[in-house]
């Protein structure tokens, strides 16, 4: 996993300090990192255009027009005269070079946006969209500088924002990169080196970014094995029953050794899939709340008070008696909506979903601090996973994913896992990477996808 940081500045400052690096050296370096990047990868194209506003993104720009304009055809917009001392300094240097510096936006092979970075301080005004507008409109490989414009620093966008192939984002990543709202504008990230090694410029965090490497697989190496070694897993159906039949055939697939379906009705399942009416007394996890519907309150209760772990889902967000259990070590994955209504009854705050949206980091933040044992794990384009105030962005989910019945495989996987005995935050990263990176192999048209095909590409991982 890879560390994300609210902000940078504090960063840099340590490097003036730490390191005796100037700001001159850090812009130098932040502008040679994406000077190669370009010449590596489209040496092969001929012109670039760099628009750059008053601050220091906008000086980065003009920095990256001196270090390519011997080998593109290098367009440099200014859309604001340099506000700071470094930014007129590099104006100079490129104006010394005979740099020419073009009055009116139009087409390029590549385009640079270096119109606002961690600065952005306000809203756009009607200059800055139009021309965010006329850049997005154009047909070209797209590299946004540091942060695509518009994005601000908590990563919302008011308005509009630069719709990067490609952000080339200076020293580390930030947290504003991540949220949903920026997903659409990011494109693919890069880390720019200033100059000095990562590890040394960033120093510690609560968030991570998720990797594929940190899926750990539940592969068996054992050799001397039965069934009874990889867990029983009871998942709990209630009266909506599709949701926690699609949650135990994810389940059986993803390598509990035995799965038992709680169920008052009489249920057609595979023949694999057991069915009984009470906890099976080998059960070593459970997966209850999906398409719970009408319930008795008292049985739930029970089942919540026993010390099998568990993954909560879905309608038991709404009622009042989870928060009677919330400080214990147990995963709860709401979508939006339901992490609202948790908000609400465990009285931290009383939002919408928009609200919520804006803000995931902030929330998730807020949830783990008051029930740091909780596992979370909050639904989303990018899914935040939390425990004990540390945060887990997994950003591998596509809207592949956006139909009913994968938030049910996804229970499914997290409780085979719990099954399994890993660890309730390891189980939730693991089971949401399994599910986002499955979703990534389906190959077929990307509205087509059934639960069952999910299923299949996570047997296949
Ligand atoms: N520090 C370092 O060592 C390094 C820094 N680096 C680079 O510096 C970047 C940060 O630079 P920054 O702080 O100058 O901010 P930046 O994003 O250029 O914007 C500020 C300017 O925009 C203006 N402005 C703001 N909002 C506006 C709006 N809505 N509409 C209109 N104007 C608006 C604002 O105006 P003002 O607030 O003064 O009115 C100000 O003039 C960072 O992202 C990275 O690229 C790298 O080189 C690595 C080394
Ligand atoms: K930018």
């Amino acid at each position: 996993m890879q560390k994300l940081f609210d902000e940078v500045n504090s960063l840099d400052k340590r490097c003036y300090e730490k390191f005796f690096l100037s700001e001159d050296l850090l812009m130098e370096h932040a502008a040679s990192s994406m000077a190669l990047y370009i010449s590596e990868n489209y040496l092969h194209l001929n012109s670039i255009l760099i628009v750059c506003g008053s601050g220091n993104n906008g000086a980065d720009g003009i920095t990256l027009a001196r270090l390519l304009h011997t080998k593109f055809n290098v367009k440099l917009f200014l859309a604001s005269s340099p506000k700071s001392p470094i930014s007129e300094l590099q104006l100079k240097r490129v104006e010394a070079l005979g740099l020419e510096i073009v009055d009116a936006l139009s087409p390029a092979d590549i385009i640079v946006d270096c119109l606002f970075g961690t600065g952005l301080n306000k809203p756009l005004n009607e200059d800055s969209i139009n021309i965010i507008n006329t850049l997005n409109s154009y047909d070209s490989i797209k590299i946004a500088c540091d942060i695509p414009s518009g994005i601000n620093n908590i990563g919302q966008v008011e308005s509009i924002a630069f719709e990067a192939d490609i952000t080339i984002t200076m020293g580390a990543l930030k947290t504003s990169l991540f949220t949903d709202l920026a997903k659409d504008y990011v494109g693919e990230i890069i880390v720019a080196n200033l100059g000095v090694q990562r590890n040394l410029y960033e120093v510690e965090s609560n968030k991570y970014l998720l990797e594929a490497s940190d899926m750990k697989l539940p592969f068996r190496n054992k050799k001397n094995a039965h069934k009874g070694t990889y867990g029983h897993l009871n998942v709990i159906v209630g009266s909506k029953r599709g949701a926690g039949i699609i949650a135990s055939k994810a389940a059986f697939g993803f390598g509990t050794g035995l799965l038992s379906v709680i169920s008052k009705e009489d249920l057609d399942l595979p023949y694999h899939i057991m069915q009984t009416d009470t906890i099976s007394e080998n059960c070593t996890a459970i997966a209850m709340g999906m398409g719970l519907g009408k319930y008795d309150k008292e049985e739930i209760r029970k089942l919540l008070n026993t010390d099998i772990p568990k993954i909560i889902d879905a309608d038991l967000f709404y009622d009042e008696l989870i928060c009677e259990f919330l400080d214990k070590e147990i995963v709860l994955t709401p979508h939006p909506k339901e992490f609202c209504s948790l908000l609400k009854l465990c009285k931290i705050t009383d939002i919408d979903v928009i609200e919520l949206q804006n803000n995931r980091f902030k929330y998730v933040e807020e949830f783990s601090k008051k029930y740091p044992k909780i596992v979370l794990l909050l639904k989303g384009a990018n899914v935040i996973i939390s425990q004990n105030e540390k945060l887990y962005v997994n950003t591998f989910g596509s809207a592949v994913l956006s139909k009913g019945g994968s938030g049910d495989v996804l229970s499914g996987l997290i409780g085979s896992l719990l099954a399994q005995k890993y660890k309730p935050l390891d189980a939730a990263i693991s089971a949401s990477l399994a599910h986002t990176l499955a979703a990534r192999k389906y190959s077929k048209n990307n509205y087509s996808m059934i639960p069952s095909d999910l299923v299949e590409e996570i047997r296949r991982l």
